[in-house]
């Protein structure tokens, strides 16, 4: 059967830009243009902000004195010059017809834009995010519902296991020390690298990855990865509670404890009153 690609359209590439130490310009210091320098400032890029001090947003003043990652010019955007050595430029002004001024002077440049006003002339466009780095979500509705995005963040954010970021840091140094021991890029090695590194993912729930301390993933290399075997967690984290093993929380506990005592208090005055002495 010839492969169905009828539902492949309408959508976006979704990529991890990696945007560390490049040259960004942001245009436009208002509410729009804050919450831009906060996605940019958390891919470790440079920015350069140009906007009129007057407009600046309290959040923009608070990122501009915060740090000197921003370069900032307190007036309008000037034209081409502007564009020099730039990688990525995004505009948040309330000016359409300078706005698309930029677009097509960035176009002639090749330089990736972004217009917040202007949909059909971004070469791409933000999307709400769930940041519990290193993981970022994004939430995309191709432009049709931003607020919807935002509302589905949040039922995402909701549905997240708590520690979720430290299980994600964990495996990162394991994968890194894993490397160290098995160093090359593709090959043999490499298959047999990815393979390990699935198995283990697969069978250790992200509780009990969020647990990997350095002698764990010492133990985990030794006796797991030399021997071409994955561990269970109960082999390499003893003492720590783990996934099978009902704990009684505290809120639980609480008013099981003061329901015995209570039920014990209530038999001893119903005994105390029905009992044939009395
Ligand atoms: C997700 C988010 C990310 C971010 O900005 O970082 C984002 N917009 C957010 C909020 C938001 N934006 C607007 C409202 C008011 C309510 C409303 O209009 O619905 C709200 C709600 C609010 O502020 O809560 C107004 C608006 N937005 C655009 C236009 C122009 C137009 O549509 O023509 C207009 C003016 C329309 C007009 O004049 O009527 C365009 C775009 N906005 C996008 C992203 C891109 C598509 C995203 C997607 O596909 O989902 C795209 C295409 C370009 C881009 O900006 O890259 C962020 C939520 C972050 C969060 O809270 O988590
Ligand atoms: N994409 C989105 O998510 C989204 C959301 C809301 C609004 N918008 C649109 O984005 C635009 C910006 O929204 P905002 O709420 O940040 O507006 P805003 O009015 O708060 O800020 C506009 C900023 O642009 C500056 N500015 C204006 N002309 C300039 C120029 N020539 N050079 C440099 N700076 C200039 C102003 O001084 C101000 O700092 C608006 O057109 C708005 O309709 C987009």
């Amino acid at each position: 059967m010839p492969v169905d690609v009828s539902n492949l359209s309408g959508g976006s590439l979704i990529v991890a830009w990696q945007l560390k130490d490049k040259n960004v310009l942001i245009v436009g210091g208002g509410d729009v243009a804050a919450s831009r320098i906060e996605n940019i400032l958390v891919a470790d890029a440079k920015i350069t902000l140009i906007a009129p001090h007057e407009g600046l947003h309290p959040q923009t003043k608070e990122y501009i004195a915060a740090t000197p990652r921003i370069t900032y010019h307190d007036r309008v955007f000037a034209g081409a010059g502007d564009l020099e050595g730039v990688d990525m430029v995004l505009t948040a002004i309330d000016d359409v017809e300078r706005s698309r001024e930029i677009v097509a002077l960035c176009r002639a440049r090749r330089i990736p834009v972004n217009a917040a006003d202007i949909p059909p002339s971004c070469d791409f466009y933000f999307g709400s995010q769930v940041k519990r780095l290193p993981l970022q979500i994004m939430i995309s509705t191709n432009g049709k519902g931003p607020r919807l995005a935002h509302h589905i963040r949040t039922r995402i954010e909701d549905s997240l296991p708590q520690g979720v970021e430290n299980a994600i840091e964990r495996v990162g140094e394991l994968r890194s020390k894993l490397r160290e021991r098995a160093p090359g890029v593709g090959g043999e090695l490499g298959k047999k690298r990815m393979r390990w590194m699935t198995d283990l993912c697969n069978a250790w729930d992200l509780d009990e990855l969020s647990l990997l301390d350095d002698a764990a993933m010492k133990k985990l290399l030794d006796e797991g990865w030399e021997n071409g075997q994955v561990p269970s967690p109960q082999d390499v984290l003893p003492g720590a509670k783990l996934r099978g093993e009902v704990a009684l929380p505290f809120s639980l506990l609480v008013p099981t404890v003061v329901g015995f005592f209570a039920g014990v208090a209530c038999t001893a005055v119903a005994v105390h009153r029905f009992s044939p002495r009395n």
